[in-house]
């Protein structure tokens, strides 16, 4: 890290999971520290803030203490957080910046602003940008994402189908969870005074195939040691975002032994479509002890657009992950043959790179006979042979897919690893 920037702790975790008092904490042992504070909240009072001054010696007036409320950092208020924080650094001198997020935020979007400032492609750039040109990044390092998880409402929050509104948009409480797991370099199992043992191991069970590369500490009443979430130069961003268990799972397959509790995962791979009414049926009645799967899949009759599944706790949505590379005009083909050498090899003469591939994670699955539910939603020789086009298909349609006459419409990128998800809920 360079002298001259301020490393910055991105506090992150589900509602009441503990992180203002994780951060009261943090102030109040790491008194040498001169620390600013930035806490974000959804309402119009920022009842955080108002605890944090409550807590410790950074009073409301003080200028070390931003307040961002009626909305989240992670999606309308990344300009505003943007702003904030170049004019905090130019007001004022100290040694390290924590953020306090909503319990709605995604960690994901809040670590690229951070790193990315206004370069983040949907993002207008401000008026204080404009006028200054000033970046986050020449004053700011980020150097840790902590995600705090409540273990006493964890199998609840985890099973939960509960939504909240976030602005637009609605995010189910499990999923949340599992993305706020999914993307850290440190994970405080907080509330561990009002779980026992076993839980908690059943808990740490699944965290650590959800996430294998963060550092999982127990807390209780958010006390952790100021050197576990403060200057520890964990973050990378390339990391983090690639760190994610069922990334792994997908890109170096295993089928994962049987720990103590139960909790293991396979990559299912087809190179047949499913039948959209089997398939469909399949995941009406998807078993609950999957708790995390995701991948991109083949469906009969749609043969523009390879649709992704991404299951979270009992949530599941399906959305469009791109155009198949067989369904592109010839010369674009040839781009990513070029590009991609490897798909050639898996080049299926008739249908191209169409084909499933899905990561499933669970506790105590069945894994062969979960596969052969997978299996017997594909087509079998017969239906291969016959017109797809007749199957009862539930499964929603995406703008820019299979109806598009432009294959090169935006939003329908060929699959590859980048290929950007649309969080569009079932
Ligand atoms: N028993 C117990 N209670 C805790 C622990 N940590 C925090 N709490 C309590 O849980 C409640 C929520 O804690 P907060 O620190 O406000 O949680 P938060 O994540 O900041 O909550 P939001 O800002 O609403 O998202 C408070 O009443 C805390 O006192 C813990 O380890 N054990």
């Amino acid at each position: 890290m360079s002298q001259e920037t301020i490393p910055v702790t991105v506090l992150s975790g589900n509602l009441g999971a503990g992180k203002t008092t994780v951060l009261n904490n943090l102030l109040n042992t790491r008194t040498d520290l001169d620390v600013a504070v930035l806490v974000n909240d959804m309402g119009e009072v920022n009842v955080d803030a108002e605890r944090v001054a409550e807590h410790s010696d950074i009073s409301e007036d003080d200028e070390e203490l931003i307040e961002l409320s009626n909305g989240c950092i992670c999606c309308e208020l990344r300009g505003d957080l943007l702003d904030a924080l170049a004019k905090l650094a130019q007001a004022r001198e100290f040694d390290y910046l924590v953020i306090e997020s909503t319990g709605v935020a995604e960690p994901l979007p809040v670590a690229q602003t951070l790193t990315m400032g206004f370069d983040q492609g949907d993002l207008d750039p401000t008026e204080f940008y404009e006028e200054t040109g000033i970046e986050v990044m020449d004053y700011y390092e980020l150097d840790t994402t902590v995600t705090v998880v409540d273990a006493h409402q964890f199998w609840t929050t985890f099973d939960s189908k509960e939504s909240l509104m976030d602005g637009d948009t609605e995010k189910d409480l499990g999923s949340l969870l599992v993305e706020q797991i999914e993307f850290c370099d440190v994970l405080l199992l907080n509330k561990c005074d009002l779980v026992d043992e076993e839980t908690l191991d059943e808990i740490e069970e699944m965290v650590e195939v959800l996430q294998p590369r963060a550092e999982i500490i127990r807390t209780e009443h958010g006390a952790v040691d100021p050197e576990a979430i403060v200057d520890t130069g964990r973050f990378d961003f390339e990391a983090a975002s690639q760190s994610a268990g069922w990334m792994q799972e997908l890109q170096e397959p295993h089928e994962s032994a049987e720990e103590e509790h139960g909790v293991t995962s396979f990559v299912f791979e087809s190179r047949r479509p499913f039948h959209p009414e089997r398939f469909a049926d399949l995941l009406d009645d998807f078993p609950t002890n999957v708790v995390r799967s995701k991948g991109h899949f083949w469906l009969a009759g749609r043969p523009e657009m390879g649709l992704g599944v991404d299951v979270a706790g009992q949530s599941i949505r399906i959305e469009p992950v791109g155009r198949w590379v067989a369904a592109l005009p010839e010369e674009e083909q040839a781009q990513y043959f070029e590009a991609y050498p490897e798909l050639e090899e898996n080049w299926h003469p008739t249908y191209g790179d169409r084909g499933s591939r899905l990561v499933i994670i669970g506790a105590d699955m069945d894994h062969d006979e979960l596969r052969a539910e997978l299996e017997t939603a594909t087509l079998t020789d017969k239906e291969m042979d016959a017109d797809w086009d007749v199957f009862e298909d539930r499964f929603p349609t995406f703008e820019g897919g299979e109806d598009a006459e432009d294959p090169t419409d935006e939003g329908t990128q060929p699959i590859d690893d980048s290929a950007e998800e649309v969080g569009l809920a079932d």
